[in-house]
This record gives C-alpha cells, sequence and structure tokens, in this order.
C-alpha cells in the first residue's frame, strides 16, 4: 500500500508558507478556512448556473519525478481543444508536495504558452479544457479545482450532475463546506474531499480512497468522468456508474521506470508515445502512484451507456472509446444514412448531382455515403482553419457568425446543381440554415441535408450544452416543418436503430448507449420535467447571455475577481499579471 503522507494546509501569503514549511505535518484550520467557513449560510442560494458541458481531462504522472510534466500535459490538453475551447488549466505537484497552476480563460495555445508551462514544476499534473456557455465563463470556473483539505486535492471533471441543489445544501448544512462557485465540478470535488476527510487519518491508503469514491458514487447523480491527485501521492481517475463519459488510461516504458497517463481520449496516448490504452470502466477508481496501480469497481451495479454522441460528434475521429474507434463507426453511419437517404431520395423522384460534406466532423461519414451512392464527393465548403468548433461556441449570435467566418462556399461545386450536404447532426440548425443560405447564394438548384444523427428533440443533461429544448431545431416539428425551418428543400434523418447498430457494430459487448437527446430517456433517473423546466430557465441562450453580462448575477467579468478556493493565475500570453502559486484567499485585478 502506498501511504499519502498528510500535509499541513497549504497558503498563499508568504508569512502563511513560513507557517506551512513548520507545521508540514499538522492538520490545522487555517485563518482563512476558517473565515470562509463563518461566512454566510448558503442555505438561499441556488447553484445560480448548472454547468451541462463538455470537457476534456488528463492526468500524467512522471516516474522520474525530477522531470516536468506540465509541457507534456500542455500538449495532450491542445488535443483534446476539441472538447472544450473556453478555458483551460493545469495544476502539477513538485517538490514537497507543492502544488503549481496555471488556469485562465481561452485556447491552450494562449494560456498555456511556454512561458506559463515553464513555471509549473513537478513531475505529475493534472490538465483540463473547459466547454462552457456564456453564463459559465467565469475564469474562477475554469479547472483543475483545489481544495487544501484534506491533504491537498486538484480535481478535473468532464460531465454534468443533476443533483446539484441538494448536495449544495449538503455542503452547507451537513459537511460544512464552502463552495464558491456554480461549479458542479466543485461540488463534486468537496464531496470527495469530504469523504476523505471522514478518514480522520494522518496518513491514507489507496483503500481509504477507493471507500471515498465508492461513497460519492452513491450520494450524486449524472455524469463524470473524473481526474484527481492528492499532493504528494499520485494521480486517481474514475469514472461515473453508467460510464456516460469517457476516460482511459496507458503507460509508457522510459529508462527511469513507468509513466502513466489519463486522458479523455486515446489519441492523447498515441501522440506522446503511450500504449496499453484502456478505458476506465464504469463505477470503476484507478489510483496511480509511482510503486504502481490499483483499480477497483467502486459502485454497485449499473447500466454501462456511453454517451453515443460522443461518436456522432464530441471524439476526435482518431480516439478509440470503449472499444470502438469513432473513425469506423462514422463511416459506418455513412454507409447506413446512405441506404435512408436511397430510399428517400427515389420516393421522391430527387437526383443529386453532387455530395458536399459540412467540415470538418462529417467529413468520414459523407465519404462513404457517398461512396454507397455512387455520387462524386466534393469540398464545396472551404473551412478556415482558424476558426475553432462553432456549435461549442457561446451564444447564439456568436455560434451564427462564425459558421460564415468557418465556412466559404465555392460556387463552382454549387452552381446549377441538386446537393446533398452532409452533416453529423443538427442541433440548433444554426450551421445548417447559414449554409443552405450560403449554397442557394452561390447557385445551388436544390439543397437537400442528411443527418448521421436523428433529430434531436430533448435536452442533453450529462455534459453537453443543450440545455433547453426550445432552442432545438428539431423540437416540436416533425420532417418537413425542420427542413423548412432550416430552408432546405428535403432533410433526411439517420434513424436511432441505424446509428445505435453502427456504432455498435464495434463493441458488441455494449448493449446500451445514452440516447437521451433522441429519445429523452435518461438512465441514470431523477431527470424530471420540473428538473428540465430549471434547467431550460436557467440555462437557455438568453438567459446566459443575460447573466454573462451582468457580474452581479454572480460571473466576475474579464480577469480573475472574486474569492477563490483554488489558485488563479493568469497566463502571460494573456497580457494580464502574472499570479504564480496555489491561493487559498481571493484574487482581485
Ligand atoms: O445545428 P447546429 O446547432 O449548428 O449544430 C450542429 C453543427 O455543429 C457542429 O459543427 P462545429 O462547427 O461545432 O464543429 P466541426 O467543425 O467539428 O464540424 C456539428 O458538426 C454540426 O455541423
Ligand atoms: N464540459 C464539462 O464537462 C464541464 C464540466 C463541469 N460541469 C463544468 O462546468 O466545468
Ligand atoms: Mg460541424
Amino acid at each position: 500500500m502506498t501511504e499519502l503522507h498528510v500535509r499541513g494546509p497549504s497558503r498563499s501569503f508568504s508569512t502563511f508558507r513560513a507557517l506551512l514549511l513548520q507545521h508540514r505535518s499538522q492538520l490545522q484550520i487555517s485563518g482563512l478556512a476558517a473565515f470562509l467557513s463563518s461566512s454566510p449560510p448558503l442555505c438561499s442560494r441556488t447553484l445560480g448556473q448548472v454547468s451541462d458541458l463538455v470537457c476534456g481531462i488528463l492526468g500524467l504522472l512522471l516516474h522520474d519525478a525530477s522531470v516536468d510534466a506540465a509541457p507534456e500535459i500542455s500538449e495532450g490538453l491542445s488535443l483534446l481543444q476539441h472538447r472544450g475551447q473556453d478555458a483551460c488549466g493545469i495544476v502539477t505537484c513538485g517538490p514537497k508536495g507543492r502544488f503549481f497552476q496555471c488556469k485562465a480563460n481561452g485556447m491552450v495555445r494562449d494560456v498555456l504558452d511556454e512561458k506559463a508551462v515553464a513555471k509549473l514544476i513537478g513531475g505529475m499534473g493534472v490538465g483540463h479544457v473547459r466547454y462552457p456557455t456564456a453564463g459559465s465563463l467565469d475564469h474562477a470556473e475554469a479547472q483543475p479545482f483545489y481544495v487544501n483539505s484534506p491533504y491537498g486535492i486538484v480535481f478535473a471533471h468532464n460531465g454534468n450532475l443533476i443533483d446539484s441543489p441538494p448536495l449544495l445544501q449538503y455542503m452547507d448544512a451537513t459537511a460544512h463546506r464552502h463552495i464558491n462557485t456554480s461549479s458542479d465540478s466543485e461540488l463534486l470535488l468537496n464531496l470527495f474531499a469530504n469523504n476523505l476527510q471522514k478518514t480522520g487519518k494522518f496518513r491514507i491508503n489507496e483503500d481509504d480512497i477507493f471507500t471515498a469514491i465508492g461513497g460519492l458514487m452513491t450520494q450524486c447523480t449524472g455524469a463524470y468522468a473524473c481526474v484527481a491527485m492528492l499532493a504528494g501521492f499520485g494521480i486517481i481517475a474514475f469514472r461515473d456508474p453508467n460510464g456516460i463519459r469517457p476516460v482511459g488510461m496507458a503507460s509508457r516504458r522510459t529508462n527511469a521506470g513507468r509513466d502513466y497517463l489519463f486522458a479523455s481520449e486515446s489519441i492523447v496516448a498515441d501522440a506522446l508515445g503511450f500504449s496499453e490504452w484502456e478505458d476506465v470502466k464504469s463505477g470503476e477508481a484507478v489510483i496511480i502512484t509511482r510503486s504502481g496501480v490499483s483499480r477497483k469497481r467502486v459502485a454497485a451495479h449499473a447500466t454501462f451507456a456511453p454517451d453515443i454522441f460522443e461518436f456522432v460528434y464530441f471524439a476526435r475521429p482518431d480516439s478509440v472509446l470503449d472499444g470502438i474507434s469513432v473513425y469506423r463507426s462514422r463511416m459506418a453511419m455513412g454507409d447506413a444514412l446512405a441506404v435512408e437517404v436511397d430510399k428517400v431520395l427515389k420516393e421522391r423522384g430527387i437526383i443529386v448531382d453532387v455530395v458536399i460534406p459540412v467540415p470538418d466532423t462529417s467529413r468520414v461519414a459523407a465519404l462513404n455515403l457517398a461512396q454507397k451512392l455512387n455520387l462524386p464527393y466534393r469540398e464545396g465548403f472551404i473551412k478556415n482553419r482558424y476558426v475553432g468548433r462553432t456549435f461549442i461556441m457561446p451564444g447564439q449570435q456568436m455560434r451564427r457568425k462564425n459558421v460564415r467566418r468557418k465556412l466559404n462556399a465555392m460556387a463552382l461545386e454549387f452552381s446549377g446543381k441538386n446537393v446533398l450536404l452532409v452533416d453529423d447532426s443538427i442541433v440548433r440548425g444554426t450551421t445548417s440554415e447559414e449554409i443552405i443560405q450560403m449554397a442557394k447564394d452561390v447557385g445551388a438548384k436544390k439543397v437537400i441535408v442528411a443527418s448521421c444523427a436523428p433529430p434531436i428533440r430533448h435536452s442533453n443533461v450529462y455534459g453537453i450544452d443543450m440545455p433547453s429544448r426550445t432552442e432545438l431545431v428539431a423540437y416540436g416539428r416533425n420532417t418537413e416543418e425542420i427542413a423548412e425551418a432550416i430552408g432546405a428543400d428535403l432533410v433526411v434523418f439517420q434513424t436511432l436503430p441505424d446509428l445505435i447498430a453502427s456504432v455498435r457494430q464495434f463493441n458488441p459487448s455494449i448493449s446500451t448507449f445514452d440516447c437521451s437527446v433522441f429519445t429523452g430517456e435518461y438512465v441514470t433517473g431523477g431527470v424530471s420535467e420540473e428538473y428540465l423546466h430549471r434547467l431550460e430557465s436557467l440555462r437557455a441562450d438568453n438567459v446566459k447571455n443575460k447573466v454573462a453580462m451582468n457580474p452581479r448575477e454572480g460571473q466576475s467579468a474579464g480577469r480573475v475577481n472574486g474569492f477563490h478556493t483554488q489558485v488563479n493565475m493568469v497566463a502571460s500570453g494573456n497580457g494580464a499579471d502574472d499570479t504564480v502559486g496555489l491561493h487559498n484567499t481571493w484574487n482581485i485585478s
């Protein structure tokens, strides 16, 4: 068993730091913690924003603790950038178990530049890329999160909890832990911390950690793939009992010994030279220290139901999730959709001249579809490679503007033709509406749209930003009405059985996928109509925009500003002052 060496509380002020060095082995309540715990009770406070996004998580432990992990974590995060474009961060653990952090709103290349990464000392660390919406753009909600007690924990989360309000109440009334942001990830971290605290031990071991995570899995509901780091001890990953969001692990032999990696997607392992990729199983926790790996199923049995939307849109095609190649599954989606398209076109007597993908994600499927239908495949839309994913941008106005900035229609591929545009999914209809207009503007005769996913009519509550049903173009509309809403001559959707078969054929041991955005059936339970209404009232685009513009609604505008139970270091690349170190204090910019 590896033992955790319990340290005294971290404090940011230099005087506190001197104290810390003197009393490293003493557990005591810091003055600030006492101050924070005396802050007004939170019973009346509701979670202003329930985060429901998709992110990327990463943990790295190098066997040689004298080599810094941050450069590779940063590189790994850039490979997960497609999962979150709004904020990112890294925390490393260096000598004497001290944490070093850099996190801020922005893309990996901007926040985690060379200068910032060079300051992150230590051979293990955790990283995160975040995909919030306008209402959650506060720097304070960038991850990883940190709590100093017990033992010093750093935490990164992908997913969304659906029971945040009662958990917040529990934190306040029972655990007496202060939650300072509207992030469900901060709640999750504090649940974990509180369960570890209950051991009351000076030193804890793997069993204590498994017990704490097993307890957490009975205490909260929702989707969570998490990576944590305990100061001076190791890195930990766990996945919710339904395994809705992905996380896996891999290792790499070096002269010094074995290095270990946790990541949302296998592409990170490939690119960083790690092998033996293995998914963390649903309800499982994995602990990695320099002495080795311990894994345990800590949750009671539940249906394994990975989110099918990872295969449709989120994951990179070159990743393998739960034993399924995303690339192969998208090829299969194209094949299956071809059959449906062929049927509908024949029924309507429409002849298609050319198949055109909507870059980027639909390319793989569109090529297969074209081959199957024996139609020419043409790249009619040229993508500006410097514009990221539009769907995960905050706010409808920004998304709309960016479709036009991102894609340009080449007249020579459209003019006078019946074109079949293939996209992976139609969510709000922003992309389709814009590109159909663009296609018509450059002379397309008829525009038919085929979607690799069925109509999306339900909220996503497990980590994808589709909280409001009324924002979904398919909500309350049949196929003809959807076509009319986006300006298409015809829309053809993949059927749900075909979508499931396209993915499942590569791993038939998976019997269920989370398909809630298509069916409205939520595998965790606990998603009532009342919950959905509340989510919609908090998270609809118009509400989020309002909240984002008003700092008094719980959002600090611009730079780090407010109380935080974690460090906020603004990277030099942002043009802001550097703040270095891990603080249990407030940061005022
Ligand atoms: O109906 P909507 O609300 O517009 O959402 C669906 C579109 O958004 C995504 O593209 P995105 O530009 O985000 O990423 P991509 O480049 O990976 O295709 C997705 O691939 C669809 O094209
Ligand atoms: N995209 C995610 O998975 C986000 C995780 C978490 N709910 C947050 O808001 O930060
Ligand atoms: Mg797209």
